[in-house]
C-alpha cells in the first residue's frame, strides 16, 4: 500500500472528513505508541488512512491540546509521526474564536501567519535538544504556511464559507478569552484565536 503523502488534522466537529476516504484503515490513537489520549468531545482519537480521490491520504480525527495537560512535545507527536511516514503536505483545521466582526460563525479563515503566545513564552515544542529529522535549530517562520497551498485553499473554498486570509493567535486555554484579552489580541493583529 502506498504511504500517505498528504495528512489532514481535524479540529472540533470536523472529524467527519475521514468519511470521505476510500479503502480506509482505522487505527485508534490508543494503539499507536507514544500517542497521548484524546479527551475532548468531538475528537474521536483515530487515525484513518485511505485515499482522497486518487491521493493516498491520512486523516487524524482529533488533536492534542496543551490544556489537556500535554507537554508541547506531546502535542506535536502526530505531526512528527506523519513526517516520519513521508507526509509532505499537512492541512490543519480547527474551531477557533473570531476576533473580527466581519468573520462570523461558519466562515473559513485560511491562516497566513500566526502569533504563538505559548511559544513566545518558552512553551514551544522545539525547546530542548533539536531533532534534525524535523528541521534546523533556528527555523525561519517566514511563509510557515505554504503560499501556493493558501492560494489554492482560497480559490477552491465554496463561496458560502466566505474564505479569507488572516492571522491566527494560539493561546494556552482552556478558558475562552475575556473581552479585554480579545481587544488586546485584535490590536496585536490577530483575526482568530484558539
Ligand atoms: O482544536 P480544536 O478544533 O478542538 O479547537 C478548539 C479548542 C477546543 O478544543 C475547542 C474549544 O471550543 O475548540
Ligand atoms: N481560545 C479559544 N478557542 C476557541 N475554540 C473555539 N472558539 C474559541 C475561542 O473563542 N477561543
Amino acid at each position: 500500500r502506498e504511504p500517505p503523502r498528504v495528512a489532514l488534522v481535524c479540529g472540533s466537529g470536523l472529524g467527519a472528513l475521514a468519511e470521505e476516504l476510500t479503502e480506509p484503515i482505522t487505527i485508534d490513537y490508543r494503539d499507536i505508541p507514544h500517542f497521548p489520549r484524546s479527551t475532548v468531545q468531538g475528537h474521536a482519537g483515530r487515525l484513518v488512512v485511505g485515499r482522497l480521490g486518487s491521493a493516498p491520504c491520512a486523516v487524524l480525527q482529533g488533536r492534542f491540546h496543551l490544556y489537556e495537560g500535554n507537554a508541547p512535545s506531546q502535542v506535536v507527536i502526530p505531526v512528527r509521526t506523519m513526517a516520519l511516514l513521508g507526509v509532505h503536505t499537512l492541512v490543519l483545521t480547527n474551531a477557533a474564536g473570531s476576533l473580527r466582526p466581519e468573520l462570523g460563525p461558519g466562515h473559513l479563515l485560511v491562516i497566513r501567519d500566526h502569533i504563538d503566545l505559548p511559544g513566545l513564552a518558552g512553551r514551544s515544542p522545539l525547546v530542548g535538544p533539536n531533532d534534525e529529522r524535523f528541521g534546523t535549530r533556528f527555523p525561519s517562520m517566514t511563509d510557515a504556511y505554504d503560499p501556493a497551498l493558501r492560494r489554492l485553499a482560497l480559490a477552491l473554498a465554496p463561496k458560502e464559507l466566505r474564505a479569507r486570509s488572516g492571522v491566527y493567535v494560539g493561546v494556552g486555554g482552556p478558558s475562552y478569552e475575556t473581552p479585554a484579552e480579545c481587544r488586546y489580541l485584535r490590536r496585536a493583529g490577530a483575526h482568530a484565536v484558539g
